[in-house]
């Protein structure tokens, strides 16, 4: 059986301002089976959702090859939901509205698509919250919306762009908690872009290091820490310190060369 999302030497160059062509993604060849959770790390500006857009169809990849559930994307594929580091609520409408709206559009029945809208606002613990709107919301309350939404549409494969990276510690602790809640039992595959290696490490399967821009795969660790997990209290746990330390020196190295890099086109510029 071939896996759910599969890059195979997927490269990505985008146009330059002076005329030229960057390689964001060079032969990244990476795969994510049905119901597992993978965790993408690397330094700021690498590529990590150059990725997450080419498996979403959102971008073409420039050459290789990326397809999911076998075949090749050319649009976005049926079964994706994406969440990003941003909001997408709509200021305008409230919760439900919010909510409900993704199946709204595509033609869904009026009454289902607010029937489930309840059931998942529910399911992410924002019952009797229905009627408030974007800027009666806490951050964290904002993600469970998000996350309702993207829920929504059942998916099989959720794609995630540090979704979490704009809260307090505290509250993106219970966003994550809330997500293996959630996730757990789903069937559905995740693929987790994050800056935060604690947070790749108490989440993932497998954590993807990606090496300093143009990003290549540069290591895969098998993440073999029990389910279910108490994010919380992993981290002060042997198994997830020997883990993070393994991890942190394959990334490390790669950060050091991406702020060199940095450095070099400052003294440039
Ligand atoms: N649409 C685009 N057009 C031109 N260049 C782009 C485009 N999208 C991304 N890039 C470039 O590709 C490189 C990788 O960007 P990407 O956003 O994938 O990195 P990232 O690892 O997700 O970054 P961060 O960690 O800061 O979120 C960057 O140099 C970026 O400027």
């Amino acid at each position: 059986m071939s896996p759910l999302v599969e890059l195979v030497a997927a490269t990505k160059r985008f146009p330059t301002a002076r005329g030229g062509l960057h390689t964001a993604l060079r032969d990244v060849t990476l795969s994510v089976e049905p119901g597992e959770f993978v965790a993408l790390v690397g330094p700021t500006g690498c590529g990590k959702s150059t990725t997450l857009s080419l498996v979403s169809g959102l971008q073409p990849a420039s050459s290789g090859e990326v397809r999911v559930k076998g075949r090749p994307v050319t649009a976005i594929p049926d079964g994706v939901g994406y969440m990003f580091q941003t909001d997408a609520m709509l200021p305008w409408r409230n919760v439900l509205g919010n909510v409900a709206a993704g199946p709204l559009w595509r033609g869904a029945n009026r009454r289902d698509a607010r029937d489930r809208a309840r059931e998942l606002i529910a399911r992410v613990g924002l019952s009797g919250f229905e009627s408030y709107y974007l800027h009666q919301l806490s951050g964290g309350m904002r993600k469970r919306v998000a996350l309702a939404q993207t829920l929504m549409i059942e998916p099989e494969i959720l794609l995630m762009d540090e979704p979490f990276s704009a809260l307090d510690v505290q509250t993106r602790a219970l966003m994550q908690h809330e997500l293996l809640r959630l996730w757990t039992g789903s069937g559905a595959a995740v693929l987790f872009v994050t800056h935060d290696l604690e947070e790749a490490i108490a989440l993932a399967d497998r954590v993807v290091v990606m090496t300093a821009s143009p990003a290549r795969v540069k290591d895969v660790f098998a993440i073999g820490l029990p389910r279910p997990r108490d994010v919380e209290e992993l981290r002060v746990t042997d198994g997830f310190i020997a883990i993070y330390k393994q991890i942190w020196r394959s990334l490390s190295a790669e950060v050091d060369i991406a702020r060199q890099e940095q450095k070099e086109a400052g003294r440039v510029a």
